[in-house]
């Protein structure tokens, strides 16, 4: 259909209302792809991290590991009366299961962290050495029996951390969603080893940074960021 007044206009494409529509929507468009580009980055560091964790062995992630307890030894003070949730290692993360019996022995209560169902909140339940245990989701162990708490301090395995304390986890969201929503904010101690550390985990509205990240070089403390 020569001379009609779609060829008249002599554009190759039609015109782009983007202009035209709300800026509230249009970032929308741009944080929606934002957010697609970090899902994948971080879907690929993960991947790079656990496997460079896992490629230490397991004499040095033995030997990192109780560097990591001393350091927390000296960041948890005195537990008496108070909850600490550690957790069950797995994938290479530092073992850290001597502090729950130096934790009771100190009058406080360990706990450790059980995925209830993807997409909710982690619970916590109290968890002593010798108590029994069961297979949770992923065949992390979790207690049998227990009482469900609130931890006064969360010590969370991190799968990667930047300077502001900000942490990559496994993917789940758990970390973010169980501090979001539990109803008095624990001190939160990340752990990881020092290979961990990478210069941006592309902080999201929902990541939570973490207090202190301790690795077997030390404690690191956040750099201030632009919003505080
Ligand atoms: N030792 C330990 N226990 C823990 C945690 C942890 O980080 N370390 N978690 C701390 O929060 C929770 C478990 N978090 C997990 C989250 C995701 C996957 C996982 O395997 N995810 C899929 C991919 C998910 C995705 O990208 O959508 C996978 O790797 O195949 C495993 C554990 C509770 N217990
Ligand atoms: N508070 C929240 N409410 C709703 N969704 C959330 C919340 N926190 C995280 N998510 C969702 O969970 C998904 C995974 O989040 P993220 O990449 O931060 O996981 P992660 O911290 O690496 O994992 P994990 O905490 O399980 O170790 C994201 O798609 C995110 O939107």
């Amino acid at each position: 259909m020569t001379g009609s007044d779609e060829d008249d206009r002599g554009y190759a494409s039609p015109p782009c209302f983007m202009h035209e529509l709300d800026p509230a929507c249009a970032g929308l468009v741009t944080n929606a792809k934002q957010e697609a580009d970090v899902k994948r980055w971080r879907k690929a560091e993960r991947e790079r991290l656990i496997a460079a964790r896992l490629g230490l062995s397991s004499d040095t992630r033995r030997t990192y590991g109780d560097r990591i307890v001393e350091a927390l030894r000296e960041l948890i003070g005195n537990p008496a009366g108070i909850v600490v949730s550690a957790y069950w290692p797995f994938r290479g993360e530092p073992d850290l299961r001597g502090l729950f019996e130096e934790v009771d022995a100190g009058g406080g209560r360990g706990a450790l962290r059980i995925v209830v169902e993807r997409g909710r909140p982690l619970i916590f339940r109290t968890w002593g050495k010798g108590e029994p245990l069961e297979r949770g989701v992923w065949n992390i162990p979790v207690p049998a029996g227990g009482e469900e708490v609130v931890p006064d301090i969360v010590i969370s395995p991190v799968v990667g951390f930047d300077p502001s304390c900000y942490r990559l986890g496994y993917g789940g969201g758990f970390f973010d969603r169980t501090l979001a929503a539990l109803p008095k904010r624990p001190r939160v101690l990340g752990v990881g080893y020092a290979l961990q550390a990478i210069p941006t985990i592309y902080p999201q509205p929902h990541d939570i940074p973490m207090d202190v990240v301790v690795t077997e070089e030390g404690v690191v403390t956040p750099v201030k960021r632009p919003a505080d």
